[in-house]
């Protein structure tokens, strides 16, 4: 928790000094109002005293008790302000750090636990600020005040009210011990949940189409019931905690009051009035002395849940980033848009086997260079390596003569344009969606041309307005094929040296594959593609064609070279093609 609190900024410690100040403010008229109590209960028993005395000792104490409730407002306004201002600043570092991350570190955590960190974990940790600094600073205050003023007045008096101390530190103390490991489970829970809402959202569809919200419900309910159970026990066990402290305060009151009685009655005549008045003063004290400890019983309750989660936050803060950045901007040799795998191997972090092994190839400038092979034989984890979205295992994957993990990743990303294999829209336009990203034009011409070379001009100009027409999250209001070709668009928009298509164009029909294919070779013409393909056809014409089995090169050549030569790359030929299609 401490370690959080070093993301407080200059400005925020400086409140926080200026709070310390109202709370001591606070603290010292609180317990002045025992004082002018006393004040008021010897005046009253005093023969002779005057009215005006006690309406004027009266106003003072009221004085006393507005003042405390103004700066009990400064602080709580300066709390919440604190907490607002860092739990804003937490969540944009939470963000940055995220968006740093490679997939290895994503997959580490998994998505529903980063987006249960950047939400819940801080607002514990805000909650933690916003009570805290009002309670954690005054309490001890407040308590080694009021000791001080009961100090010295009577044993007998003291003794109870250590008692009563005494007492609602065992309750508290078992308390805390059956909750805390609860608090720890009760974050892990809520990143079941959202793991399980979230994978019900993205998978409605499916879900409704197998009738499966029966098996999603349990799904669900099993988390949520995990959650609530937890929940329930964890406030169970608090919930004794207010009527117990209530019940001690009442108690103490008794006891000093019955302990007052009896020392009252064994007095001298003279002394009896003195006692009275020290007995209102002392349970007034003892209670403040209760309320403090009470208010750090608050903290302790709140504290580890919060601890939990800073330490939740943290993780995700130090986590140290498994890509580094390089520092080159550009390759230093004459090299343009070429991409060279030397023994290249690869294997997923955590997984045992390789996925991808000892490949080797040249992507000169301008070529067509196309992978092809059976699912899950590692045509993706290839092209992936590229982007740097992993780091090769082994041997070194080198852009323009480079090694890819030479250069900043910016540099090496703006050389790129990448198609995922699922189309990926962001909410916003067409234009926005196209113009995207360090590099990405938002010269419209430019855009106009992407769309038109990416054969997206037919639908794009029907859509109500056109280039500046609403495309919803996630594309939902397009189709797969349209959705392939807006980030077709977005690729080409940004004019790179190297286009990479993970099977980009198996959600396109035939036609448009080939017009498609054709418009690149006009309007992308000295810009390497590297294309996976699950179609012959699609990838025919290449310069070069990889055939890949169990991610290791079968055949390497032309389409014509690997019939020849390459059995991997006929079967799958002839399962799609005819032999009159392929002469
Ligand atoms: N993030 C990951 N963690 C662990 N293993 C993975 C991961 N992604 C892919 N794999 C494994 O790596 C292998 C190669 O996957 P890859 O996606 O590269 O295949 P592919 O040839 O592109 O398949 P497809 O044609 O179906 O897209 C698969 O066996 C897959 O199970």
């Amino acid at each position: 928790m401490v370690k959080i609190l070093k993301y407080l900024n200059p400005k925020e410690w400086a409140l926080f000094g200026v709070s310390l100040i109202f709370i001591v403010a606070q603290v010292w008229l609180d317990l002045e109002l025992p004082n002018y109590m006393g004040e008021i209960t010897r005046l009253v028993q005093t023969p002779g005293s005057e009215m005006s005395e006690i309406i004027a000792t009266g106003g003072w104490m009221l004085l006393c008790a507005l003042g405390s409730l103004v700066t009990s407002i400064v602080v709580a306004g300066i709390a919440a302000r604190i907490a607002a201002n860092f739990s804003s600043r937490l969540r944009s570092k939470l963000f940055d750090r995220v968006q740093s991350f490679s997939m290895e570190e994503i997959n580490s955590f998994s998505t529903a636990s980063l987006i249960t960190r950047s939400t819940n974990d801080i607002t514990q940790v805000q909650m933690l600020i916003v009570i805290g600094l009002q309670l954690l600073v005054k309490a001890p205050i407040l308590a080694v005040w009021a000791l001080l003023k009961i100090t010295g007045k009577s044993w007998q008096w003291s003794l109870t009210t250590g008692i009563a101390v005494g007492v609602l530190i065992l309750i508290v103390g078992i308390c805390i011990v059956l909750v805390l490991p609860k608090f720890q489970k009760l974050q892990q829970l809520t990143d079941n949940l959202n793991r399980v809402s979230r994978e019900n959202l993205t998978g409605l569809r499916v879900i409704r189409a197998y009738n499966a919200e029966g098996y999603q419900e349990d799904k669900f309910s099993d988390a949520n019931q995990a959650l609530t159970r937890t929940n329930l026990f964890s406030n169970n066990v608090l919930a004794v905690l207010m009527p117990s402290i209530t019940m001690i305060m009442s108690g103490l009151s008794l006891a000093i009051y019955w302990v007052g009685a009896v020392l009252i009655q064994s007095a001298g005549m003279s002394d009896k009035m003195g006692l009275f008045s020290d007995m209102i003063v002392f349970s007034s004290y003892a209670i403040q002395v209760v309320m403090a400890f009470m208010m750090l019983i608050m903290i302790f309750i709140l504290m580890p849940r919060a601890h939990v989660s800073a330490k939740r936050i943290n993780e995700v803060l130090d986590t140290k980033l498994s890509l580094t950045n390089g520092s080159m901007t550009t390759s230093s040799s004459k090299l343009f848009g070429e991409v060279e795998f030397r023994n290249v191997s690869f294997k997923y972090p955590d997984a045992d086997d390789y996925v991808i092994k000892d490949i080797s190839f040249t992507a000169k400038k301008g070529e067509t260079v196309a992978f092809i092979g059976s699912t899950g034989c590692g045509k993706s984890t290839v092209v992936n390596l590229i982007p740097r979205f992993y780091d090769a295992t082994e041997g070194e994957v080198l852009v323009d003569g480079v090694n890819v993990n030479q250069y900043k990743q910016s540099a090496l990303r703006n050389k790129m344009g990448y198609v995922s294999q699922k189309a990926v829209l962001f909410g916003g336009t067409v234009t926005s969606n196209i113009a995207f990203g360090d590099n990405g034009s938002d010269v419209s011409a430019e855009v106009v041309d992407a769309v038109y070379t990416s054969q997206a001009s037919d639908f794009v100009e029907k859509m109500e307005g056109s280039y500046d027409a609403h495309i919803a999250q996630g594309g939902s209001n397009l189709s797969g094929g349209q959705k392939q070709r807006l980030s077709i668009a977005r690729a080409i928009a940004r004019r790179p040296e190297i286009l990479i298509f993970d099977d980009s164009f198996s959600a396109l029909d035939y036609k448009t594959d080939r017009k498609l294919r054709s418009e690149l070779k006009k309007g992308a013409r000295g810009t390497t593609m590297l294309i996976i393909a699950q179609r012959i056809g699609t990838i025919k014409d290449a310069d070069k064609i990889i055939v890949l089995e169990d991610g290791r090169i079968a055949g390497m050549g032309t389409h014509e070279e690997l019939m020849d030569t390459c059995s991997v790359y006929q079967e799958i030929a002839y399962s799609q093609l005819s032999k009159e299609e392929l002469a």
